[in-house]
């Protein structure tokens, strides 16, 4: 099931403790909002590929839903589901392909290619049957508009089906079975095109399958300070590297509230992180948050190491692995240090901050996908210390979307501030200097994406935006000041708004604001001359810039 975490009696996941809907996967780019909107609406839902095999599940799904996705159900080597799946007595609503695949399997001449594809709008009515429109469409009784993504579609009902809404190409928009709670929809409620598209969704998962609509942080909270407390015992320890991003501090303020002092964070100075931010992470954590902190300054090392890389990939791998190098070094310290005080156990754990975007990044149904960059990935790191050191890994945000994560450090009691913070990536400035990274550049980037920042806190912009800095491009220009020639840097001003980083949109500030920060950048920051604003929205671009 992909969760590397070890198991122990009494420590419930949380589709073993929460009623839960799941999503098998055939590699729509939409599936994953599937189990989002499922969320938004306090319902747990968890995705998994479409070839997960029904026996191997340690839980018990309130209902399945199958999604869409690229391939037609009647071509060789097509996927399929495990018809297990209809033993388990649960409502099951298929999307599209899922739909196909459900009238494919009932009869494989239910389902041809169309004659065009329907890829848009189109306006879907609920067709009562006795009078009565179907539960999935209660208070949906007024046509409304559907989005639609298709080639193939049904020729006939499948045995035992009727339809309970068409749309103007679609003489099967919907269906189900007369006895049994099986639904298919040719169109995706999931995607914000479609009108009342979550509303179909609760019907479908509160009214049909009976989820209790509980997934709250508040009740995850509970839970997860359960399952740690029972996955440590009373004695072990857990050893956690912290950035002071949003993602390592909850999840070392979760750890600090299930197990105390147990919990020892790390904070590795890398000479390219914010101005300030070490000393700042530093108090922040130690002060506000109570937890048991060892700072480990290492700029020199990393800024020495970095001296003459120019390719963005090598940089992120020099920084990923001396990250590691110094991380392991200090656990073993900490270790030591453990084993010779009054403290209970030894450290057997280790904390990783991975989100629930990571997870489903990794369980989505698709072919071979190019690697565009390497993450400086303390994804590597739980792999070596867990065999190196014999450390179990503990993800307790591995279930939760960035929002979600966010909920739960308010729920934690953390500032708002902390909360909100811009994401700030682990190679840190490194790859918001193109080219060689200097001492020099470092100090450059700093303070203009200070400028920059405290300029957007100061005009009520930083909430708005979902990630913003300042870069350096060393290639030089002309400029004149003081009547002077001057031949300095450019800097790159880049600021995005996103859901879920996986595409972005750069975002549109008022001329006048660019402008002030443009003045303030040449005038304060020694060396640079020329300021541009990055519009460019991704993709093609990436949010960083290497
Ligand atoms: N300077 C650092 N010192 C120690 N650990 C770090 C450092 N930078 C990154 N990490 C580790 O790498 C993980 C991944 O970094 P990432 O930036 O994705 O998350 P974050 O910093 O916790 O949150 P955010 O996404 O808001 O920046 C962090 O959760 C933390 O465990
Ligand atoms: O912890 C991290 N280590 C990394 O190596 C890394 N590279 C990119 N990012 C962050 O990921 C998001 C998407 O960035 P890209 O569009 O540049 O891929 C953005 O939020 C980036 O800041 C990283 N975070
Ligand atoms: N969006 C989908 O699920 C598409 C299903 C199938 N590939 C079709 O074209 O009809
Ligand atoms: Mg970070």
């Amino acid at each position: 099931m992909g969760n590397p975490e070890p198991a122990a009696d009494g420590a419930l996941l949380p589709h073993q403790k929460f009623d839960t809907v799941l999503t098998l996967d055939f590699g729509s780019q939409y599936t994953h909002l599937i189990t989002r909107r499922l969320r938004e609406l306090n319902v747990y839902s968890e995705m998994l590929p479409c070839t997960q095999k029904i026996a191997e599940l340690d839980f018990k799904p309130k209902g399945i839903i199958l999604s869409g996705g690229p391939h037609s159900v009647y071509d060789a080597g097509s996927p399929h589901v495990d018809p297990a799946i209809f033993d388990l007595g649960v409502p099951i609503l298929g999307v599209c392909y899922g739909m196909q695949e459900l009238a494919y399997r009932a009869s494989p001449d239910n389902v041809i290619a169309g004659e065009r594809r329907e890829y848009g709008h189109s306006i879907l009515t609920a067709k009562p049957v006795n009078g009565k429109v179907d539960k999935l469409f209660e208070g949906l009784e007024d046509s409304m508009r559907v989005w639609m993504s298709h080639g193939d579609k049904l020729v006939k009902l499948p045995e035992g089906f009727h339809t309970v809404a068409t749309s103007e190409n679609s003489e099967y928009a919907a269906i189900t079975h007369g006895e049994k709670p099986i639904y298919g929809l040719q169109f995706h409620p999931e995607v914000t095109h479609t009108q009342h598209g979550t509303h179909l969704l609760k019907n479908f998962a509160v009214g049909i399958c009976g989820c209790q609509q509980n997934w709250t942080m508040s009740a995850f909270l509970d839970q997860e300070i359960t399952r740690i407390r029972t996955l440590v015992g009373d004695k072990g320890q857990v050893l956690g590297a912290v950035s002071g991003g949003v993602d390592s501090t909850v999840a070392a303020k979760l750890m600090k509230e299930a197990i105390g002092d147990r919990f020892w964070a790390v904070l590795v100075n890398n000479g390219v992180m914010r101005l300030n931010e070490s000393e700042q992470v530093e108090k922040d954590l130690k002060e506000h948050l109570g937890i048991h902190l060892t700072v480990v300054d290492a700029s020199k090392l990393f800024l020495s190491g970095l001296e003459g890389i120019t390719d963005p990939e090598k940089k992120r791998k020099f920084i990923g692995g001396t990250f590691i190098d110094i991380f392991e070094q200090e656990a073993k310290k900490i270790e030591d240090a453990a084993a010779g005080s009054d403290l209970p156990g030894k450290i057997e754990f280790f904390l990783q901050g991975t989100l629930y975007p990571d997870v489903i990044e990794s369980l989505s149904y698709k072919g071979p996908s190019a690697t565009i960059k390497t993450h400086h990935n303390v994804g590597g790191l739980p792999e070596r210390m867990s065999k190196g050191q014999g450390l179990k890994l503990i993800e307790p945000l591995r279930n939760l979307y960035k929002d979600e994560v966010r909920a739960l450090g308010r729920e934690l009691g953390i500032a708002e501030e902390l909360v909100m913070r811009h994401p700030f990536p682990g190679p840190g400035i490194a790859v918001r200097i193109l080219g060689e990274v200097t001492q020099e550049r470092v100090n450059i980037a700093r303070q203009a994406d200070h400028i920059f920042i405290s300029e957007i806190r100061k005009a009520g912009l930083y909430d708005k935006i979902s990630q913003s800095y300042a870069a350096v491009d060393p290639s030089r220009a002309v400029g004149v000041m003081g009547d002077k020639r001057v031949y300095g840097y450019i800097i790159i001003l880049r600021a995005v708004t996103t859901t879920d980083f996986m595409t972005a949109e750069a975002f549109e500030f008022p001329w006048a604001f660019l402008q002030k920060v443009m003045n303030r950048i040449v005038n304060e920051v020694d060396g640079v001359c020329r300021v541009t604003y990055d519009v460019t929205s991704k993709p093609p671009g990436t949010i960083e810039l290497e």
